[in-house]
This record gives C-alpha cells, sequence and structure tokens, in this order.
C-alpha cells in the first residue's frame, strides 16, 4: 500500500499542487479521501498558500470512489465504512474553503473523481480526458454532490442523460457544455492551473461555487418536464433496478429546496443504494468482469503476448463476416477466405454493411469506416494465408469439412500461427485430430452479432499451449471483447449452462403451460426475451442442430420435444420468414401467433407429460424457476468439472453472452442469492413428478447439504476435474 497516498507540494507561487497516488486508477481509497481531508486542511491554513490545485498521478485524475469499499460493505453490511465525504471533505473543506481551487484533469475523471473537480472552483483539463458519472451502472448513484453540481453547471437534461447512460463524454465535450474552463496540452496543464487558481484567488477569474449556481437549471416547471420525461424512459431502459428513480427524485430534491438539501438527501439515498441487491450483483459484475483476464498457468508465467497482425478468417457466413468486422474495427489486418467468388462476395458485403450500419447508427465515423473496411481483403484459395499469425475458422458446423481445413491451414500457415475455430459445439480435439500441432488449437467462439457481442469464450484443450491462450486473449481485448477462458466439452461453458433454459420452457409448454406466459415471466425477471421468442430469432435449424449435438452428449437430461419439428412442418421458421411463435412485420413488435396453439397442443398430446392429462397449475415465480433452476443445475456440473477457472467467470459469461440481467450478478450469484437449498429442494421435488431432467447433480447435492455457497471454489478438485 506504500504507493497509496495524498502529496502536497507548495510552489515559490504560492499554489499547493494537491497529487492523489493510487495506481492504476487513482481510486479514492479510504485514506486517500483522509489525505486529502489533512492535505486541503494544511493548505487552507498555511499563510504560503494562496490557492490550490488538486491533480491525480500518473495522467490520470480518478477513475472514483474505491469500489473495494462497496465490496467490503456488501460483505459485512456495515455501511459505517463509508466516509462522510460530501458535507464534510466536499462542501466545507472544498468549495466553501478559503483557497481557491482549480482541479487538473488529464486521463479521466469519473464517478467520485469527477466529483471532487466538480467541487473545485475551476477544472482545466488535458485533450480527450473521459469525463462521467458511472455510478448508476454500479447500482448506486452519484455521490459527493455529483447530483447537484452537474446540473448546476451543464444544465439539468444533458447532467440527467450522463447520470442516466452512465457514459462519459470527452472534455472537448465538456469545454462546450461548460463543465470544463480550459483544454490545454498534458505538458501544460500544471502550469496553466497553477495560474488559473492565483488568477481566482487575485479575483481576476471568478470563484465559482457550483453548487450555489442557479443560472443553468431553469424554471421548476421546465425542470419539472425534463425529469418527467426521465422517469418515463428509466422506466422502460431500467426495469427491476432502483437507482435511476433514486438518483432522479434526488436531484429534484436539490431543484426544490435548494443544492444543500440536495446534497443531504443524496447522501442518504446513496446508503440506502449501497446496501441494494442491485448494486451487490453490478458491483460483483464489475470485479468479476477484471478477474477474468487473470488465468493460472497462462497470465501468471512471465509469458507475453505475441503481435498479431494479421487475420484469415476462414468462412464469410453471419459468423465469419462478424469476426472480420470486429477484427477490422480495431485495425488488424484480415483476409477473408471464402470457397467461390460469389460467397467471398457475399461475405465482403455483409462487413461492409456492418460497418455502414455502426456509421449509419452514429457509432463510427466515416474515416475510420473507411480505413477498417481497406483492412479486408478477400482470398479464395489458401495460399493468401501463408503470412497469417491467427486463423479463425467459421465454416458451418461439419466435422470433415472442419478437419480437411485444418489439415491445410497446418501446411500453409507459419508455424507460430494460432489454429482458432468458431465451433460452438463441436469437441476440438476431433477438429484438430489429423494435425500435428495439437499445441495451437484453440476455440475462439463468438456471439452472434459477432462485431457488437461482447463475449469471446476462449476455449483449451488439455495440449493448447499457454502461448496460444494469451495470444487470443490479447487479440480479444484488442477488438474489445471480454474473453473468458473455458474448458472443452459440448456446448463449452456458455451454451452448455444454457440448453436447459430451453429445454425447460419446452417441458413447461408441454406439461399445458401457455408458451406467451413463460415468455412474460422470463422477461419479468430481466432477461431481454423469454425462451420462445429467443427460439423464433435464432431460428429453429439452430434448435434442432444443438438438440441433437446435446441430445447425444447428455441424453440422461434430455427432453426430446416435438414441438419444433411440427413448427417446420407447419411452415413455421420464426423470425426468419415472419411466422414462429409470434408474428414479425417490419417497424412493428412481434405479435403473439395464437394459430400456434393447435401446433402446442398436438405436442402435448404426442409428449402426454401432463399429469392425469391435465395442465399443471404452477405460479408465476414457479414458472421463472422451472426454467432457472436447471440452467443453475447445468452450470453446477461446469463448475464441478472445472470447465470454468472459477465461478464468476460464468457470471460474467451468463451476462455478457446470453444477456443474464447483470444487475442479478451473473447465474452463480444470483443462484446464491435464492440459495442452493431451495434450488435443490425444488429440483428433487421437479425430477419425482416429471422426470430425469430436473435432477439435481452431485455437486449441487452436495453445496446444499453442507451450506455451502454456489460459488466457493473447491476445496479439493473432484474426480472428474481434469478438462484444464
Ligand atoms: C461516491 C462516488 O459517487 C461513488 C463512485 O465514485 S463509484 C466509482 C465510479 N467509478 C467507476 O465506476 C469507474 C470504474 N472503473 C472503470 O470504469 C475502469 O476501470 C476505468 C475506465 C477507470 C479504467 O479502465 P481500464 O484502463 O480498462 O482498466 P481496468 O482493468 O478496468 O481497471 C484497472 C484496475 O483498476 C481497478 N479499478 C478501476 N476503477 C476502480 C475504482 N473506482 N475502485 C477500485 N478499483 C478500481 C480495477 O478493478 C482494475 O483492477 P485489477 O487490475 O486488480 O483487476
Amino acid at each position: 500500500m506504500g504507493g497509496v497516498k495524498v502529496t502536497m507540494e507548495v510552489g515559490a507561487d504560492g499554489v499547493a499542487v494537491i497529487t492523489i497516488f493510487n495506481p492504476p486508477v487513482n481510486a479514492l481509497a479510504i485514506p486517500i479521501i483522509a489525505g486529502l481531508k489533512e492535505k486541503w486542511t494544511e493548505a487552507t491554513m498555511r499563510n504560503d498558500v494562496k490557492a490550490i490545485v488538486l491533480t491525480g498521478n500518473g495522467g490520470r485524475f480518478s477513475g472514483g470512489f474505491d469500489i473495494n469499499v462497496f465490496q467490503k460493505v456488501h460483505g459485512t453490511g456495515d455501511i459505517s465504512q463509508l466516509p462522510d465525504v460530501s458535507v464534510d471533505l466536499v462542501v466545507n473543506t472544498m468549495e466553501d474553503g478559503k483557497k481557491p481551487a482549480v482541479a487538473a484533469i488529464e486521463g479521466l475523471a469519473l464517478g467520485g473523481g469527477l466529483e471532487l473537480a466538480l467541487g473545485c472552483h475551476a477544472r482545466i483539463a488535458a485533450p480527450r480526458a473521459q469525463l462521467g458519472l458511472p455510478e448508476l451502472s454500479l447500482g448506486v448513484m452519484p455521490g459527493f454532490g455529483g447530483t447537484q453540481r452537474l446540473p448546476r453547471l451543464i444544465g439539468l437534461s444533458k447532467a440527467v442523460e450522463i447520470m442516466m447512460t452512465s457514459k462519459p463524454i470527452m472534455s472537448e465535450e465538456g469545454k462546450k457544455l461548460g463543465l470544463i474552463d480550459a483544454i490545454v496540452p498534458s505538458s501544460e496543464l500544471l502550469k496553466v492551473s497553477r495560474q488559473w487558481a492565483l488568477d481566482i484567488a487575485e479575483r481576476r477569474k471568478p470563484w465559482t461555487r457550483s453548487l450555489h449556481k442557479t443560472d443553468k437549471i431553469g424554471s421548476r416547471s421546465e425542470a419539472r418536464e425534463v425529469l418527467k420525461v426521465a422517469r418515463e424512459q428509466v422506466k422502460q431502459t431500467a426495469k427491476n433496478m432502483p437507482q435511476h428513480l433514486a438518483c432522479i427524485d434526488v436531484i429534484e430534491e436539490g431543484i426544490i429546496h435548494g443544492g444543500y438539501h440536495g446534497v443531504l438527501k443524496e447522501a442518504k439515498v446513496f446508503k440506502d443504494l449501497v446496501l441494494s441487491d442491485t448494486s451487490k450483483g453490478l458491483v460483483h459484475v464489475f470485479f468479476a468482469q477484471r478477474a477474468t483476464s487473470k488465468v493460472p498457468n497462462v497470465t501468471d508465467i512471465g509469458l507475453k503476448p505475441r503481435t498479431v497482425k494479421k487475420v484469415a478468417v476462414i468462412g464469410g457466413g453471419l459468423m465469419g463476416s462478424g469476426i472480420a468486422t470486429a477484427l477490422a474495427l480495431s485495425n488488424t489486418f484480415v483476409v477473408l477466405k471464402e470457397i467461390n467468388s460469389e460467397y467471398l462476395q457475399k461475405g465482403m458485403k455483409a462487413i461492409e454493411a456492418n460497418i455502414r450500419g455502426l456509421v449509419a447508427r452514429k457509432k463510427l465515423p466515416q474515416d475510420k469506416a473507411d480505413r477498417s473496411l481497406s483492412m479486408v481483403k478477400g482470398a479464395l484459395d489458401f495460399s493468401d494465408c501463408k503470412d497469417v499469425d491467427m486463423v479463425i475458422e467459421a465454416v458451418i458446423e461439419n466435422v470433415p469439412l472442419k478437419q480437411k481445413i485444418f489439415s491445410e491451414i497446418e501446411k500453409v500457415c507459419p508455424p507460430h500461427c494460432i489454429l482458432a475455430t468458431n465451433t460452438s459445439t463441436i469437441d476440438l480435439n476431433i477438429i484438430g485430430e489429423n494435425t500435428i500441432s495439437k499445441d495451437r488449437i484453440i476455440g475462439a467462439h463468438f456471439f452472434s452479432p459477432a462485431h457488437i457481442m461482447p463475449l469471446l469464450e476462449i476455449v483449451r484443450t488439455e495440449k493448447t499451449s499457454a502461448q496460444a491462450i494469451l495470444d487470443l486473449m490479447a487479440v480479444g481485448k484488442a477488438i474489445k471483447k471480454v474473453p473468458v477462458v473455458v474448458g472443452n466439452c459440448t456446448g463449452f461453458a456458455v451454451n452448455r449452462t444454457f440448453f436447459p433454459y430451453s429445454q425447460g420452457a419446452h417441458i413447461l409448454v408441454n406439461l399445458g403451460v401457455d408458451v406467451y406466459r413463460i415468455d412474460a415471466q422470463i422477461a419479468r425477471f430481466g432477461l431481454p426475451m423469454g425462451p420462445f421468442q429467443l427460439q423464433d430469432l435464432t431460428g429453429y435449424g439452430v434448435a434442432v442442430a444443438v438438440g441433437k449435438e446435446f441430445g447425444s452428449a447428455f441424453s440422461d437430461r434430455t427432453f426430446k420435444s416435438p414441438l419444433i419439428d411440427l413448427l417446420i412442418e407447419s411452415g413455421r421458421n420464426g423470425k426468419n420468414n415472419g411466422k414462429g411463435y409470434y408474428i414479425y412485420e417490419k417497424g412493428r413488435k412481434p405479435r403473439p401467433d395464437f394459430t400456434v396453439l393447435p401446433i402446442i397442443e398436438e405436442s402435448r398430446r404426442l409428449t402426454n407429460i401432463m399429469p392425469g392429462g391435465k395442465p399443471i397449475s404452477v405460479g408465476d415465480q414457479e414458472i421463472i424457476e422451472m426454467i432457472l433452476f436447471p440452467v443453475v443445475n447445468e452450470a453446477c456440473r461446469v463448475l464441478d468439472e472445472g470447465i470454468v477457472v472459477r465461478a464468476s467467470d460464468l457470471d460474467v459469461a451468463s451476462v455478457l453472452g446470453m444477456s443474464f440481467p447483470s444487475y442479478r450478478g451473473g447465474i452463480i450469484f444470483w443462484a446464491d442469492t435464492v440459495g442452493a437449498g431451495h434450488i435443490y429442494r425444488s429440483l428433487k421435488k421437479w425430477s419425482e413428478l416429471y422426470g430425469n431432467f430436473f435432477k439435481p447433480s452431485r455437486f449441487l447435492e452436495e453445496r446444499a447439504t453442507k451450506g455451502i455457497p454456489l460459488s466457493a471454489p473447491a476445496s479439493t478438485p473432484s474426480a472428474s476435474r481434469s478438462r484444464m
């Protein structure tokens, strides 16, 4: 902890430069808060100090309050670990203090970092510094007076937008909005800030206390209107979460009763939010996501990732073109290999459409789009892959075809080239069977659309080298994915864990429960859509193929529902042809298609699993549990077999790969909040009533009976932990 400190240097000009040291992001840990108070008090009292400059060491102002403290509070329930910063430090010591202060911002000022800067009397920033209040994304809300000062500096609607979206703006935009007083090159940041602070002291520049400003917040009725619109929006975009509405209430308090009252209410509501389940889930996901980059025996053995400049993508279909797009967007040279010019053209067009789509949605500037497009070259021959550093095969799920491709690329590509496959189901050992270089064979499992979905599941076999894993992790990060390293098994971690999701839904329907009720309950729980709408979206062909694969790997627990086949026979193919469980029409929301009901009846007749031939009676909560507890059960097997490094990797994978609600902390975190005991007893009961699909796994049974959380690391690896 030696590097965690606040220093103060007083120059001959009479400016005290107070610097935060807490690498890597200068998080505001408890000792930093104490250090700031101490140095500020000293600067205020010293006669040789005329003004203060606050800055952060190492090119980053501050990444905000130390999130580890939230985690401690979550672990202990002891809210007194949160220091009183808003009034004691920011209002009394800084903003209302006797010496003017300027924040010198470089790199980033987020959350508490930006809020300290708002408590200063001016803000000078280097170009392209990130400024934001991302607290809602952690289930809390801006503290340290941020909810009050930001609207007073930049106006209510923009401030509300910044808080509600948790997205940072750049210092250039901050300057336009009035958040930043001047932008200067990094090399001059301290010099200009010192002079600015002296200018305030000598009244050549305004001594602005933002909490007292009123000119930007508009009239009460205008403010009411902005807040009303914001409330309506977050009811749609932030379902099941309390922090957005709580934050709007706190902003309103300040509008009605004045900034200082707003600060007091903010401090109180902040504490309530820290203790919420939402905050527990989101903070867990924050750290879990960062933990995925630590893989034992890969990232801790002194290896360095090698540069991957050029990648060949084999196959220009939906996945291949998406992967090529993701690579090109991050300035990697791509060779897109197809088998004939017609397919190649299609693939190239798909990449272009992906990139143009980003431009149309204002997510990418035109010049960057042109550069990205110029990174991709088409090829019809494997000889064009002779100088690539990595190959990602993304052809159809056909074993002989994949085996042939791997033998060919092994011959053509350089000996260091990583040989990756984007298969979502096939065993990597089978794909690489005919190659000699088994240490270079690896899975790069992207989720569709590959240029948008953030998860990259990296699959390793017993033979994959640590270097190959590290290299693919680095590529994943470079293309802005979150790589999660997993072991080799049918469906790998994500698809395997979520296979029972649609299975459970099909059992329920065949037991007599209404499809639309199931979808509605799952959406209410927080997934973007229910299992039937998802099946419509991914297409029935995928459902059939995946069903076969899992059916043969896990025959003891696969439910064979005839429903999909019946739907296909009746000419339905989900969203693809506009007819599924729902009707799809351009520009309209999907609507239930009740003409599907007789087909469902036919499926029920064929499976004949309704006890006494009558639909079962289940509550809404039980519907959610009958679908998600089998998912937890499979996740337990994945943990037991050591397919993931740690339980929280499955949380991240479920959130980023399956859109499991992040505010529930991911599948295992959520399961632990529900309790292994309840899950075990429910599954046991259903397995007795409805069969083996629900049978609790050995791991779940053991954890439930011993009262050990599912997320707790295994003390001794079980016999089956041999895959990694
Ligand atoms: C009272 C206040 O209103 C409440 C608050 O301020 S709450 C905090 C608000 N701040 C935030 O939400 C910012 C969170 N941090 C981030 O978004 C990103 O870390 C960042 C943009 C600052 C940097 O991103 P990047 O360079 O990719 O580095 P990243 O890997 O994320 O972080 C580096 C390390 O810093 C840690 N870190 C980042 N921000 C932190 C914070 N606020 N507190 C504690 N640790 C933090 C990360 O956990 C990581 O640790 P590790 O190396 O041990 O895994």
